[in-house]
């Protein structure tokens, strides 16, 4: 039973042919998305555990075959070149759907794309985990909150969200997709579990992503100037995605459906982490103005009572001390060591 949502059915048994694995692995787990950058992440930490037997399936829009490098050919490990759009059909326990593009330079590119990869990405492995009887988890986001007027946002708060907006492919298709596993959950007792994941940064994001911290990063390593967007006085707070698979893993394994929000409380103005970018960094920078985009919340921070209570978690690493963990990656992938 949910935290959220009455069922009366019990979940689905899981396929007879779940005893037909190749590989005889305790847990098989399902990661969409995994060629991202989070998804990666969590790939890393599953595979850790011998017991896990790991499938990715990725259509590779904003992630890459490079993040899982490490795992290709590994007899635990399985890639998979497949847009969840399209229906799936693999035997497996769990599912952390994670697969949709996540900054919004990509989500507005093709935002018909971008609203369908979140309804029927998420019909889809929905229906997959109906009919394998596998637990899903969706990497949600903050942005359901929209622009808030509640702060720090707790997850009863329901949120303030332009529905017509350039950003609403992706604030409204997550919508639609925290409402279709409700109804999966209420309707075929499928085993759900939420995860309302709060802005993230370290290796291995996409060097042009366009977000905030890898564009500070890479700028100042370049020796541009980093672009502040206006206001400058817009907050968000920064979770290091050590401390965000660790979450989500302690989600997936535990009894709440959530919605749980996972972020790192740490709140910062733009300008702010332009001068910390700007003092760990590169000195030498400017910081400019620049032109803000539409609807572009202006402030976010969450509450994560639930997740400390529920979860037993809370984020261990402070912004200044992932930044130069993501420096260290971002300058080997851009070939300009650290002068000493
Ligand atoms: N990073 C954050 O700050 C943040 C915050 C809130 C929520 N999230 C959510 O976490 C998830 C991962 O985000 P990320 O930061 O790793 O982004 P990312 O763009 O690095 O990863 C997304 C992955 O999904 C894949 N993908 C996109 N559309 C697909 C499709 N139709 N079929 C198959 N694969 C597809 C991409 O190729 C990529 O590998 C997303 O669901 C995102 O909405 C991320
Ligand atoms: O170069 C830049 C880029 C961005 N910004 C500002 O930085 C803030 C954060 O912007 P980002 O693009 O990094 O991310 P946003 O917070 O808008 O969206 C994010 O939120 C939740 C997730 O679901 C998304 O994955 C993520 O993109 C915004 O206020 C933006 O105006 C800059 O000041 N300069």
């Amino acid at each position: 039973m949910g935290s959220n949502g009455q069922t009366t059915k019990s979940p689905p048994s899981p396929s007879p042919l779940r005893n037909s694995k190749f590989f005889q692995s305790n847990m098989r787990i399902l990661v969409t998305g995994g060629a991202g950058f989070i998804g990666s992440h969590l790939v890393d930490r599953l595979m850790q555990n011998e017991k896990n037997e790991v499938i990715v399936v990725d259509n590779y829009f904003t992630g890459s075959k490079d993040n899982l490098k490490q795992w290709i050919g590994h007899p635990r490990f399985e890639l998979i070149r497949h847009d969840v759009t399209e229906p799936l059909l693999v035997e497996v326990d769990q599912i952390y759907h994670l697969a949709c593009p996540a900054s919004p330079i990509f989500y507005k590119y093709n935002p018909v794309k971008t609203i369908k990869t979140n309804v029927m990405g998420t019909l889809n492995m929905l229906g997959l985990a109906k009919r394998v009887g596998a637990r899903i988890l969706l990497t949600s986001t903050s942005e359901v909150y929209g622009d808030p007027l509640v702060h720090p946002q707790e997850e009863s708060y329901w949120g303030n969200v332009n529905p017509i907006g350039v950003r609403s492919c992706y604030d409204e298709g997550k919508r639609v997709a925290e409402t279709l596993m409700f109804d999966y959950h209420r309707q075929h007792g499928i085993e759900i579990r939420i995860a309302r994941i709060f802005n993230t940064y370290g290796p291995r994001m996409n060097i042009d992503d366009g977000r905030v911290v890898s564009n500070f990063i890479a700028q100042a390593i370049r020796g541009e100037s980093l672009t502040v967007q206006l206001p400058g006085t817009q907050t968000r707070s920064f979770c290091y995605v050590s401390d965000m698979v660790d979450g989500l893993i302690r989600l997936m394994e535990g009894d709440n459906t959530g919605p749980i929000n996972i972020g790192n409380p740490g709140e910062f103005t733009m300008v702010e982490l332009a001068e910390t970018v700007k003092e760990l960094i590169n000195p030498n920078v400017k910081i400019i103005s620049v032109e803000n985009t539409p609807d572009d919340p202006r402030q976010r921070k969450p509450d994560i009572t639930k997740a400390k209570e529920l979860l037993g978690w809370e984020p261990k690493v402070k912004l200044r001390d992932g930044v130069p963990l993501m420096e260290e990656d971002f300058r080997q992938r851009l070939a300009v060591p650290k002068k000493v």
